[in-house]
């Protein structure tokens, strides 16, 4: 049996795609083969020898230490694409929050007090401070042009918003799907020159943290509004409220609750919950089970943010996934100890990405526990794994 070890609640529709017959999920386990994890920081957590792939139920991989799963060769699955609708539909929702003064006028209608004659009065004479702009013909500015971005950028220009964008790497696909009237821009800065509503959807990594700082705040338009469906960190909330309270910035709309931030009368904080539909629950359950349980029965590998692409269809015989560093003559030296053990390749499969390599190879004949532990040895390999053609009893693997 396989041990799925769950530490946030993951959708139904995906953990049913687990056969029982095959798989354990609990929410405790010593001896997991894999973990499934939305937003639960990984950091500093102790790693179990068993586990062999994480599984990221959304977008953003900053929770998990992938860095220390990569060294010791285990891959980290996650679910592009699969929540971006929900958040493209808060971002959308969120500009109107802010160009409308939704929340602050919302607030204002449920203190007034009196009959409801006190109350029309009351209400023509307050709306004056709540008054907003309309969204045509002002400029959004979409940093990070990925799943959520491209969404974004297209649904804003039907809103008949003009549209700038930057990501200097942006992929082929994303680019496909951008509409041709998305302007680019140079640079971050060119990109917060020219807009009236700034959105984030970048990851939160070393070169993004504080992408949103003072001196940039000062720099850009008057009354800009920015809004961060991206993560905690890439604006500098000092900043930001600085900016606020000197009239510079218009609006602050983020996912990202702070004691500085949840009360400011000119921002909206919002739970976390740019990917909390059931749709986005569902559709990031489905992709990563899928992918997580592919890896762990036949050890292909889509969609991991540390590791190649790596799948080849199951022809009999005995399947061995072995990760290993990106170095010369690695697959030389495994092949040579299956070699010596008499052991034919069937079929072999070796993609790398960055300092990681991973082969795929399928021999004619049963891989004994010393073969294991000699590719194991070769000063490199990170991880071996035999893969069963069915559901394994026992573990049969070497690190
Ligand atoms: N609020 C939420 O609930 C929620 C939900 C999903 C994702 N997110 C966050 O949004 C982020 C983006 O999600 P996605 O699905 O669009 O990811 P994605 O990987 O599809 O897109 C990210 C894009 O950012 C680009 N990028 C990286 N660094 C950049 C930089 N310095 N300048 C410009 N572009 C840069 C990349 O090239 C990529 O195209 C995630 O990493 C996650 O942190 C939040
Ligand atoms: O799991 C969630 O609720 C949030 C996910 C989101 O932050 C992501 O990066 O995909």
């Amino acid at each position: 049996m396989y041990k799925i070890l769950t530490l946030n609640n993951i959708a139904l529709a995906g953990l049913e795609r687990l056969p029982r017959d095959r798989y354990e999920v609990a929410s405790e386990f010593q001896h997991p083969d894999a973990i499934l994890v939305r937003s639960h920081a990984m950091h500093g957590m102790a790693l179990p020898d068993t586990l062999k792939a994480v599984g990221r139920a959304g977008a953003g991989v900053n929770n998990i230490p992938v860095a220390e799963l990569s060294q010791r060769g285990i891959p980290v699955f996650n679910a592009p694409g699969a929540n971006a609708n929900a958040v493209k539909e808060l971002v959308i929702a969120g500009m109107l929050l802010g160009a409308r003064n939704i929340v602050q006028s919302w607030d204002f209608a449920r203190g007034l007090e009196g009959d409801d004659e006190t109350l029309h009065r009351q209400t023509e004479a307050g709306k004056k401070n709540f008054a907003g702009f309309e969204l045509p013909g002002r400029t959004l500015g979409v940093v990070g042009l990925g799943a959520i971005g491209v969404k974004v950028a297209n649904a804003a220009l039907a809103l008949g918003m003009n549209v700038v964008g930057f990501d200097p790497d942006i992929t082929v696909q994303r680019a496909w799907q951008l509409s041709s009237q998305v302007q680019q821009a140079t640079s971050v800065d060119d990109l917060f020159a020219r807009s009236d509503f700034i959105t984030l959807h970048v990851p939160l990594v070393e070169g993004t943290r504080g992408l949103i700082s003072a001196q940039r705040l000062r720099r850009m338009r008057e009354e800009v509004v920015i809004l961060n469906f991206s993560r905690q960190g890439i604006v500098d909330d000092e900043a930001m409220v600085e900016a606020l309270d000197s009239g510079r910035a218009y609006a602050y709309i983020c996912d990202f609750p702070t004691n500085l931030l949840k009360n400011h009368p000119r921002v909206v904080t919002l739970p976390h919950l740019g990917a909390s539909t059931r749709e986005a629950e569902e559709n990031c359950a489905v992709m990563v089970v899928d992918q997580v349980r592919d890896y762990l029965e036949n050890g292909n590998i889509h969609n991991s943010v540390n590791f190649p692409e790596v799948s080849m269809p199951r022809n009999g015989g005995v399947r061995l996934g072995i990760a290993n560093a990106n170095t010369p003559n690695m697959v030389g030296q495994i092949s040579t100890a299956l070699a010596e053990a008499g052991l034919n390749i069937i079929d072999m499969l070796n993609k790398s990405r960055g300092e990681v390599a991973y082969t795929l190879i399928d021999v004619d004949n049963e891989v004994s526990a010393a073969v294991l532990e000699r590719i194991g040895a070769i000063s490199g390999v990170l991880a071996v794994r035999l893969i069963p053609g069915t559901v394994p009893e026992h573990e049969s693997e070497a690190r």
